[in-house]
């Protein structure tokens, strides 16, 4: 099915979001869509998907006129979305999630479960794709998951799919899966709408790439442009690509961590017996693949952990058994792995959210009283500082694209006066621009004589901020290697093994 955006516009209050956008996707290819945080991506698929009714404009497929009045007639007409934060039941199978999906618009004999899972396995294996219908979904590593969800869009019959972001979630392994899947689906005669920030993935897969910037189309690209061209048109200025960054000037040892061991409420064991230290002007960087135990060890130096032994201890003192308050003000900044979850208040403003995390809100706060002037003041300052695209500092988190919404967060935190710096995945979703500028600032900490933690699943942000690579395992150290360890290495390390001369 051929899909045709015409002049679509799209205004929230005076922003324009979408401003006379046209594209068009034919059966049988893959159209990237390139644009820096805020360009107006989601809020295009969005208007496709029936979320949002576009104030002009004109949705095409196959050179008919369509008119959404919600998801459910995109879906009707063909329109499948993968999304980022995936929309399963996680107690539910992998043919019940598919049944449910078709309840509203029921492929025959919806509600019926030996259907749904007779589908699952059509799909499944013309596809390639070894997904057991019975499987429950919360069992499944996230790879799987995501396939389930493409299985979904399947089954409804979708011949226009979207992936939004689709690899943000994935480790590099099935990231690979996935271009592959994405070559089959278009083989198969789908058209694909793919919105990345991963220049390498679009170079990969796509056939045509459409560059988005302030919510109209600048240009469109070829796939055989370098990733510095294709940068330079996303955000409109040269980017540097790599970090660059002095020999790291190391000072004490400012974090200390021994035998540190955390359970769940079930008796699992995710941080199992771990020992190291940073010293103060060093990043160590922790690799992974996500689930290794790195989230519980970032919640466990914040004290979000309940079930937690060993020692953390920041320039001397204990930090185990101490509230997320008490270590929030002995000069920890924390940048979450989930923003949504645990770095941001939807409903609360830029500005609000820009002074939670301080101790009794100082600077702001004084004699109980918010000294707004000065609180709006640095507000403007940090949206400027961190091009943070949004219509002022009273726009509220929520509505901020999931780019601007970590600048935020990491804005926040490193204004903070820090001893210690916890970044869990601190560019997930943040485009070239943005990564180039937050590394700078992640880097700017450690020349100041802070001890820096990164942990991501990007091999290329672990490698590029890292004095020292620490590779996780099922909770366990693998290895601490230096950052010229070739990737090979640093994958095998990530499955487990151990190379020789590594530091246990
Ligand atoms: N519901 C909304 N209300 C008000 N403004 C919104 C709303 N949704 C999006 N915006 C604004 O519209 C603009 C485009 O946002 P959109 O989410 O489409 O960007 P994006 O290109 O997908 O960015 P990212 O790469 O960061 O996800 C942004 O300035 C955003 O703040």
């Amino acid at each position: 099915m051929r899909l045709e955006l015409r002049d679509i516009t799209k205004r929230f209050g005076t922003l324009v979001a979408n401003n006379r956008i046209s594209l068009t996707v034919e059966p049988g290819e893959i159209h990237a869509l390139l644009g820096e945080n805020g360009a107006g991506k989601s809020t295009l698929m969005n208007v496709l998907y029936g979320l949002y009714r576009a104030d002009e404009g004109e949705i095409l497929l196959n050179d008919q006129v369509q008119h959404f009045t919600g998801p459910g007639d995109a879906i009707a007409a063909g329109i499948g979305m993968v999304h980022q934060h995936f929309m399963l039941i996680p107690v539910f199978t992998v043919a019940e999630n598919v049944m449910l999906g078709n309840e509203a618009t029921g492929f025959a004999g919806s509600l019926d479960l030996d259907a749904a899972r007779k589908r699952v396995e059509e799909i499944s294996q013309q596809f390639g794709f070894h997904v057991n219908p019975d499987s429950v979904i919360e069992t499944l590593p996230v790879g799987v998951q995501q396939r389930v969800e493409i299985i979904k869009a399947l089954s409804r019959d979708a011949e226009v799919l979207v992936f939004d972001e689709p690899t943000a979630v994935l480790t590099p392994q099935e990231t690979d899966e996935l271009m592959g899947t994405m070559r089959q689906l278009k083989e198969a005669g789908k058209a694909i709408v793919f919105i990345t920030h991963k220049l390498r993935e679009v170079r990969a897969v796509a056939d045509k790439i459409t560059v988005i910037r302030l919510g109209k189309v600048v240009g469109e690209a070829s796939p055989t442009a370098s990733n510095q061209e294709l940068a330079a048109m996303m955000v409109g200025r040269p980017v540097e690509l790599t970090v660059r960054k002095g020999p790291p000037k190391l000072g004490e040892e400012g974090l200390v961590v021994q035998d540190l061991r955390v359970i769940d409420a079930l008796g699992h064991v995710h941080v199992d017996d771990l020992s190291f230290s940073i010293k103060r002007g060093e990043v160590l960087a922790v690799a992974g693949v996500q689930g290794n135990g790195q989230t519980e060890l970032t919640e466990a130096l914040l004290g979000l952990q309940t079930h937690v032994t060993g020692s953390i201890k920041l320039d001397g003192h204990e930090l185990v058994g101490r509230s997320v308050r008490k270590i929030l003000d002995a000069g920890v900044g924390f940048i979450p792995e989930d923003r949504q979850e645990d770095g941001l208040v939807g409903n609360m403003s830029i500005a609000e959210n820009l002074m939670l995390n301080r101790s009794f809100g100082e600077p702001f706060v004084k004699n109980g009283n918010l000294q707004l002037g000065k609180l709006d003041e640095f507000a403007q300052q940090k949206l400027k500082e961190y091009d943070v695209r949004a219509p002022g500092i009273s726009t509220h988190a929520d509505n901020l694209s999931g780019g601007n919404q970590q600048k935020v967060v990491v804005a926040r935190e490193l204004s903070r006066d820090l001893r210690l710096l916890v970044a869990a995945q601190p560019t997930r979703g943040v485009d070239v621009g943005s990564i180039e500028f937050i590394h700078k600032q992640i880097i700017a900490t450690r020349d100041s004589g802070v001890p820096v933690i990164v942990v991501s699943t990007e091999l290329d942000e672990v490698v590029a901020l890292a004095d020292r690579i620490m590779v996780l395992y099922r909770g366990r150290i693998v290895g601490i290697v230096p950052p010229d360890t070739p990737r090979d290495v640093l994958g095998l390390m990530m499955t487990g093994e151990r190379p020789e001369g590594a530091v246990a």
